[in-house]
């Protein structure tokens, strides 16, 4: 047998040669003359060299990650294949190295020792750059003693966990695991339901699926006809680079609001007002306000043209209104229709043909079917109790249509829409101009908190039927908390097969940070199955419990220790601890990015429980979690989404209960995890100059989060909070406001 030296080295060449002719193909794509017969052809095969090399991996990145060896057809026949980002050929066009979405790329993810897949052997190489540091083997053949070792994740995965976190996803090519394979390679013709437990992979195998399906169905698939849809412009932002760095730049990434027109957003509501706003029978409220605004003619309809009256009976009209409004399609493709009938009418009495003398047929049209657009409609019928009866029909009673009346503004332009009327509008767009644009595949992540309206608006962007649906039955909150998936997928296309499909192992959370947040579970989520951590964090949940007032600077010091050591940090917050957090954070002089406006890009990030979806860092600070649990319905499994964001470090700071699991006793005594004890600060010193600093800030943020006509209720609602937290941390309220 060969040494393990001089196998290296053999490696090594072999890495070598490839990377010289993936640097040979960068160089072709360069030089490459302009041979098109014309420009637009030129254009386009520009942009193919482009794209092309943009999807070459990077010089210096390693040309593979692994290699298998198979079992010979043919006795002294090597069948070796070295599998990487992606396909090299050498001048002759013999293969190098083969690309990760090939058949054969997935031997070397789902091989196991119960199902070797024809391999002998599959090795993986540890590199600095294309430079061969290691490899491990895994010989099939041998295990069959010792099998229980491949249970345990191996060293590159485990290295590749290690590996310090920032604002943006990255790929796992080199370290897909044999489940995550199998869905990623699952056929594109159905609803793909992926579930499993935070950090297992879901979001990182829906986006590698979606590299996957784009290879693999080149035929019926272009990145144009993929969308990816998340639940918050903080995850979208994490997400952003995986597809480019597979070399699938074109997809189309969106947040949920997105899929709505783009509307001055931020009206809060009444929580039942959310519920009731996104069940599915709004959907036919709407349709039914639209058709409750078509008119009735007069008995006789007279238009004045030129000086002379052309007389309609107001039975014909109405006959061309009836034939309109049975017709298929959309309001304004039917409006045209009761034009062209209108026009038909007139000229048979002798009335003008040219369009330009067309005026008083415009006007009828205009009062019997008048022009809508989904803004001026919304506003209209949600600020008229006669309309929103009229078009109740027996579906909504009268306490539920008072939850949805209000006042509009005065100016459409000033109008604030909340979250819950953008799908509605998303809804009357389609029923006044169609559908919106439509793609032949979908991802939808965290998909377990949309709404049926919600769910409506991703269904009609769908043009096949073909979408990948993700999300955690236990991580579900908000006003459509569920517990089935049936619930989320009746709203879906329901023309291809539908398939939920598990994952089991949990790449993100440490063994103690997930046991610790498995607690909730019983409470949080009975019927869902815990998952398996599948390595060790670096220390134990560290447990800070102290006193209101120190609540905030406690929680800032946690910060900045970690952020001093290196890590990306983030703090999640309950809304009734945001204030105080960002006064002690500034009071420490320091600097933090904020989920709400999209961004993660300092060292320490605040973000609510609900923007925590999705998201991971090196170290998660949880604030108070009592608050949390008080913030939603389904409140544990809330804290249980904030506990399990860290993929090393995890602190709670709180006054109250670290992990309030009811019914039962106070936690705090029988958790024996109290890993950091930092001395409390003496109450930060405030100087004017700091006050005015933290008041600018404040006014930053106002004007960042609300319009102007907003402001004011911001404002009030920022005083009671201030009122409230007075009277939490000092119980003789004597510095309240009058
Ligand atoms: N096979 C793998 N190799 C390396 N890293 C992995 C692998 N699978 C998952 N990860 C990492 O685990 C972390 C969690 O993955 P991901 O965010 O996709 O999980 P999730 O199931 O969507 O979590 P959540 O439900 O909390 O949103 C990410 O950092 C991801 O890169």
């Amino acid at each position: 047998m060969e040494s393990k030296s001089a196998e290296l080295a053999a490696e090594q060449q072999h890495f070598d040669l490839a990377r010289k002719h993936r640097e040979r193909v960068r160089a072709e794509l360069g030089e490459a003359p302009d041979a098109a017969a014309n420009a637009g052809t030129g254009r386009r095969l520009a942009l193919f060299r482009r794209n092309r090399k943009e999807a070459l991996a990077a010089p210096e990145e390693q040309v593979a990650f692994g290699r298998i060896d198979c079992t010979p057809a043919d006795p002294g026949v090597d069948d070796v294949f070295y599998i990487g980002r992606e396909t090299i050929l050498d001048d002759q066009r013999q293969v190098l190295v083969v690309n990760w979405q090939t058949p054969i790329g997935a031997l070397y993810y789902e091989a196991t020792h119960e199902d070797p897949r024809g391999l002998e052997r599959k090795r993986t190489f540890h590199c600095a750059g294309n430079q061969i540091r290691d490899f491990d083997d895994v010989v099939f053949a041998q295990l069959a003693g010792a099998v229980a070792a491949l249970d345990a994740p191996d060293d590159a995965l485990l290295a590749e966990l290690d590996r310090g976190r920032t604002g943006t996803m990255t790929d796992i090519v080199a370290t897909i695991q044999g489940a995550q394979s199998r869905l990623i390679r699952s056929p594109l013709d159905q609803v793909l339901v992926i579930e499993g437990g935070p950090g297992t992979g879901k979001t990182a195998v829906a986006l590698h699926r979606v590299s996957w399906l784009l290879f693999n169905h080149r035929d019926r698939l272009r990145p144009q006809d993929v969308l990816v849809v998340g639940p918050h412009p903080a995850f979208t932002r994490y997400i952003r680079t995986v597809l480019p760095s597979l070399g699938d730049a074109d997809v189309a990434q969106l947040d949920i609001d997105q899929l709505g027109p783009p509307v001055q957003r931020g009206r809060p509501e009444p929580p039942q007002t959310r519920r009731l706003k996104g069940e599915a029978r709004m959907a036919r409220l709407l349709a039914r306000a639209l058709e409750n605004r078509v008119g009735t003619p007069e008995p006789a309809e007279r238009l004045l043209f030129d000086g002379a009256f052309i007389t309609l009976s107001g039975v014909e009209v109405a006959a061309a209104v009836a034939a309109a409004r049975q017709a298929g399609g959309p309001y304004a493709q039917r409006r045209q229709r009761l034009r062209a009938q209108l026009a038909d009418l007139v000229r048979g009495r002798g009335g003008p043909t040219d369009p330009e003398r067309l005026g008083p047929v415009e006007n009828l049209l205009e009062r019997l079917w008048p022009l809508q657009s989904a803004a001026a409609f919304l506003r209209a019928l949600l600020g008229s109790r006669a309309r929103l009866a009229n078009a109740a029909g027996d579906e909504f009673t009268p306490d539920e249509l008072a939850l949805l009346h209000r006042r509009g503004a005065d100016k459409l332009s000033e109008q604030i829409w909340s979250n819950t009327d953008l799908p509605l509008l998303d809804e009357l767009e389609e029923l006044l101009n169609g559908p919106p644009r439509r793609y032949r595949h979908i991802v939808v992540d965290e998909a377990q908190d949309l709404s049926p309206m919600q769910l409506r608006a991703v269904a009609r962007r769908s043009s096949t039927g073909s979408l990948t649906v993700v999300g955690d039955l236990a991580q579900s909150t908000g006003a459509w908390a569920r517990e089935h998936w049936g619930e989320v997928t009746e709203h879906l296309p329901t023309q291809l097969p539908q398939v939920v499909v598990g994952l089991r192992y949990g790449y993100r959370v440490p063994r103690q940070v997930y046991e610790l947040a498995a607690e909730l579970l019983p409470v949080a989520a009975p019927d869902v199955e815990p998952t398996r951590a599948v390595r060790e964090g670096p220390a134990d949940p560290g447990i800070h419990v102290v006193e209101p007032a120190e609540r905030a600077g406690r929680a800032a010091l946690v910060a900045k220790d970690h952020a001093l050591g290196g890590r990306f940090v983030g703090i999640v917050c309950p809304a009734a601890c945001r204030a105080e957090l960002e006064f002690a954070l500034h009071a420490n002089d320091l600097q933090w990015g904020r989920a709400d406006q999209g961004e993660l890009d300092h060292a320490i990030n605040l973000i609510s429980p609900q923007e925590a979806k999705g998201l991971e860092f090196d170290a998660v600070i949880v604030v108070e979690p009592e608050e949390i649990v008080a913030e939603d319905d389904r409140g544990h499994r809330l804290l249980f989404v904030a506990l399990t964001r860290t993929i090393r470090y995890l602190d709670i700071v709180c006054s109250g209960d670290p992990l309030p699991v009811e019914p039962g006793p106070d936690v705090t005594a029988r958790i024996p995890r109290q890993r950091v004890v930092i001395e409390p600060d003496a109450d930060p010193t405030v100087d004017m100059a700091q006050l005015d600093r933290l008041a600018e800030d404040l006014a930053a943020l106002v004007v960042a989060g609300a319009p102007v006509p907003m402001w004011d209720e911001v404002l009030q609602r920022t005083a009671t909070l201030l009122d409230e937290r007075a009277d939490r941390s000092r119980p003789s309220g004597r510095h309240r406001r009058a």
